[in-house]
């Protein structure tokens, strides 16, 4: 929480809001101000050392113009002088031709040590000439003359002066010689003071520039001599000698220094820059120029101003690097305030989107001492106004104790209080019911400010709710595991046991404190330890659950046999941990165990019986079975525990076996007989199927199966069946055989709808052969009777001897009644020869009762009782004789007879 919530848009906000113009122009602005600033410093350093360069510029040049400007006066001065000698010169010729009445010639006065030699250096040799009034030349010598000067205008004037002055020429190019020359005349007078000729002296102006070295010029430099009428010059730089008619060139006589005489060549002599100043020597027509390099002159005055250039880029160096160094604080702070700015929006727009109540609240002190009594509510979010149920507006000012009853009472002041003293921020959770609406939970953060405090508040009514909620939860989950009949046991990735529950610690004997961390293994059996080992590995390399049984060792030594269950907890693909179960299995153990041991008792048992024992579960798999049974099915040594009748018997065998096999599942006791053929002896098994029902009894869990081979039993049986069948005096069947034959042929004609016949005969007047001849006679004609009546029959037809001399046949799949009929007419045809006995020889006659059957309703008891009354029709008859008749209409319609 912020100590400042802002009411009204800052600086930035209302720059924000300007149009587009105006904001462009501050950006503009805050973007051109410095480096405006720093180039105008610039500037105006730049211009004042330029304008004191400048001045040194200046300075120096008219000290080098003066300095030039002595060297020419020098020069001026040296050349006036060396040609006012040689007037002087012309001035003694004159006097002395004169003195000698014009008698004093050339060589005389120039010889060495004479009168030009006291007035001129010697050496210099400057020609002389002797002209004649006429302006013929009389003598000369050291140089060319021209022979005659008449018309020279010099000569003119010196014909015509009177005075003694002598005159200068212009410097000239002599024609001949072309060499440069400055002509010196002076008028000569004979006795009478008449013209009488001219002394004229030539003087070379190079001999001026030659005495180059007297000049102390700088390097370079230049001394040169020129005129102002002609253009003439002559000049010396260095050892170079110039000589020109086209020098042209300008003068100054003032600057803004004072007197200083500079020239300016308009067509410079060669490359070098100079500074030249002069000398005029208005009577010979003379200039004298002297001109200093500008690299010689102005050297101190370079030297300074790269002096002042340096110093001013370093200036100016340091002007850009602070005003880059101002621009990029500049806009360090233009980023700061910005980002302070948005912080503050940012601040005050999370503080009323915030999801707490935010209150600003400055601390209100008695006038007395100063104690803080309440707060005053200097800012508040929306979410807070919304808390107190007031609008934001109206809340501001207000102090907190009046807004919020009991505040002082439940001791939120000195709370305030103390944040504020301590500076330590509190937090705290509460319920409260001081505030409009429900009561609720609010988290409370107390935050010191700057004379007053910052209170966040979030209602956490439902996150309370939530975590009674959640505790209720664990707490019953708590209960739950408690509860559970596993051990349960939580472990973190590196196998550190977490969490145990009640039944963990009474598995394994350990208590939960106990159990935390690795100190659960000390629970674990030591051999079965490496389990453990094996479980972590199988979780780690497959990610599946790992089941296995575990001893747990009580510290009392006690031996607790479980079924451990471990799954890794999968988070993201890695272990996060594991959880496992125990399940204490001792009880059940010794009950396999125990089983296991009535199991082998039975099983020697049963594998000592000869009877086939087996146990079949409701999937129809073989659970159990004793050694007879195994011999009886095993293939190949294959055991049967585990698999199905079906794969067990074979296909063929099993849909002969499942109805019994779903009526023994159905709870059916039953017992039926099985014959086996796969062997080359046909077998027969009675095979009892009895269900074992759930400890409930309610549902069947399989069936016991018994088989016994009872072959030789039924054999037996069938042996003693037909012996009750057979009459013993004849070896016909005898009536319990007849009856069943009956039932059989009756069904065959039902079920095949064919006619069948049945016959019933009686030996006529027996009764007087056993009176007369005896009953072993009587019993000899049964046999013979018997024997006869079998061979008159065909073997598929059945004859019995019912009892006395009654005997009865069954003739089946007949096509029609007479054929029935032609057979007991044969019979009875047959039985009237006579019967040789051994004793005697005896003559009877028989009857029949013949009836036929074809599916009607009558049964076999019927039908022979219907045979017996045709039987005693034919009697009636007379004897010897066969009455026959259908077994329904026989009594209403005619028996046919023989
Ligand atoms: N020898 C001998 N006689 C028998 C046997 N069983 C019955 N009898 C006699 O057979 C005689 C049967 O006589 P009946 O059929 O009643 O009389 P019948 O003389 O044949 O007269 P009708 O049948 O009317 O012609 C009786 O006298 C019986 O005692 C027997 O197994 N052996």
């Amino acid at each position: 929480m912020e100590t400042a919530l802002p009411q009204k848009p800052q600086g930035d906000q209302l720059i924000r809001s300007d149009n587009p113009v105006r904001r462009f122009l501050r950006k503009t602005y805050r973007a051109v101000l410095l480096p405006a600033f720093a180039l105008g410093l610039l500037l105006s350093m730049w211009g004042a050392v330029a304008y004191q360069v400048r001045q040194e510029y200046h300075s120096a040049r008219h000290e080098a113009v003066l300095h030039s400007q002595t060297l020419a006066r020098t020069l001026a001065e040296h050349t006036s002088h060396l040609l006012r000698q040689t007037e002087h010169a012309t001035q003694l010729f004159k006097l002395k031709y004169e003195e000698t009445g014009g008698t004093l010639r050339l060589p005389e006065f120039t010889r060495k040590g004479g009168l030009l030699d006291s007035l001129m250096p010697s050496r210099l040799e400057l020609p002389i000439a002797l002209y004649l009034p006429d302006g013929k030349l009389l003598e000369s010598r050291n140089g060319f003359f021209s022979p005659d000067i008449s018309a020279d205008p010099m000569f003119k004037i010196l014909g015509l002066a009177l005075d003694d002055a002598a005159l200068a020429s212009n410097p000239m190019v002599e024609p001949k010689t072309k060499k440069w020359q400055i002509q010196i005349a002076r008028r000569l007078n004979d006795a009478k003071g008449q013209f009488a000729g001219v002394i004229m002296l030539m003087v070379d102006p190079a001999y001026f520039v030659e005495d180059y070295d007297r000049l102390h010029v700088e390097p370079n430099g230049l001394v040169m001599l020129t005129s102002r009428d002609t253009g003439l010059a002559i000049g010396r730089i260095e050892e170079h000698l110039y000589i020109s008619d086209a020098i042209d060139f300008t003068t100054t006589s003032t600057d803004a220094y004072g007197s200083a005489d500079e020239l300016t060549l308009k067509q410079p002599l060669d490359g070098v820059e100079r500074i030249y100043s002069y000398r005029d020597m208005p009577r010979y027509s003379l200039t004298a120029v002297v001109g200093n390099t500008v690299s010689s002159s102005m050297v101190r005055f370079e030297n300074q101003r790269r002096i002042y250039f340096v110093l001013a880029t370093l200036a100016s160096m340091l002007v850009c690097a602070f005003a880059a160094l101002l621009m990029q604080q500049s806009r360090r702070l233009r980023r700061s305030m910005l980002a302070a700015t948005e912080a503050q929006q940012k601040l005050r727009a999370a503080a009323d989107a915030s999801l707490d109540a935010v209150f600003l609240l400055k601390a209100c002190r008695s006038h007395a001492r100063g104690e803080v009594v309440d707060f005053t509510l200097v800012d508040v979010n929306e979410r807070g106004a919304r808390m107190l149920e007031l609008p934001r507006d109206t809340l501001l000012g207000q102090r907190i104790g009046e807004l919020v009853p009991n505040w002082r009472k439940e001791g939120f002041l000195d709370r305030y209080r103390a944040v504020m003293e301590t500076g330590q921020p509190l937090e705290e959770e509460f319920e409260t019911r001081n505030l409009p609406g429900e009561p609720r939970w609010l988290r409370h953060q107390i935050v010191a400010i700057d004379d007053g405090v910052t209170v966040t508040t979030r209602n956490i009514t439902s996150r309370k709710r939530d975590e009674l909620k959640m505790r209720q939860n664990q707490a019953e989950l708590q209960a739950v595991n408690d509860a559970s009949p596993l051990g349960l046991i939580r472990a973190d990735a590196n196998g550190h046991c977490t969490y145990v529950n009640r039944t963990f610690e009474a598995i394994t004997g350990l208590t939960r404190e106990q159990a935390l961390g690795d100190a659960w293994m000390v629970g674990v059996h030591p051999n079965d330890r490496e389990v453990l080992s094996a479980a972590i590995r199988h979780l780690r390399d497959t990610l599946q659950p790992f089941q296995d049984t575990l001893r747990c060792v009580h510290p009392d030594g006690k031996v607790v046999w479980t079924s451990m269950k471990v799954a890794p907890i999968i988070i993201d693909g890695r272990i996060d941990g594991f959880v496992g179960t125990l399940d204490d299995i001792t009880l059940m153990r010794k009950s396999v165990m125990a089983l296991r041991e009535s199991e082998a008792r039975l099983r020697t048992i049963t594998d000592t019986l000869p009877a086939m024992i087996a146990y079949v579960d409701e999937d129809e798999v073989y659970r159990f079975n004793n050694l007879a049974y195994e011999r009886e099915f095993s293939q190949s040594g294959v055991g049967m525990v585990g698999r199905t009748i079906r794969e067990t018997v074979g296909e063929e065998r099993y849909q002969y076996l499942q109805p019994y096999v779903q009526r023994a599942l159905a709870g059916e006791t039953l017992s039926f007989e099985e014959d086996d053929e796969s062997h080359s002896i046909v077998r027969s098994f009675e095979v009892i199927y009895i269900p074992q029902f759930d400890e409930g009894g309610y549902s069947v869990v399989g069936f016991h199966v018994m088989r016994q081979d009872i072959t030789a039993q039924k054999r037996e049986k069938q042996r003693l069946l037909k012996l009750s069948q057979i009459d013993a005096l004849t070896g016909l069947t005898n009536r319990a055989g007849f009856l069943q034959e009956l039932n059989n042929a009756m069904a065959a004609s039902r079920d095949n709808n064919t006619m069948m016949a049945v016959m019933y005969m009686d030996i006529d007047r027996f009764k007087p052969v056993n009176d007369t001849y005896g009953h072993s006679v009587g019993d000899s004609l049964l046999k013979v009777f018997s024997a006869r009546l079998t061979h008159a029959m065909r073997a598929s037809d059945t004859i019995a001897r019912l009892g006395g001399d009654e005997f009865t046949i069954i003739v089946e799949r007949l096509a029609r009644t007479e054929d029935a009929e032609n057979l007991a007419a044969k019979i009875v045809t047959t039985m009237q020869a006579p019967f040789e006995l051994d004793a005697a020889t005896v003559s009877v006659s028989t009857s029949i009762g013949l009836t036929f059957y074809q599916g009607e309703e009558v049964t076999p008891a019927e039908l022979l009782n219907r045979a017996d009354m045709l039987l005693y029709q034919a009697k009636q008859a007379g004897r010897n004789t066969y009455r026959a008749a259908p077994v329904l209409s026989a009594l209403h319609a005619t028996p046919n007879a023989a």
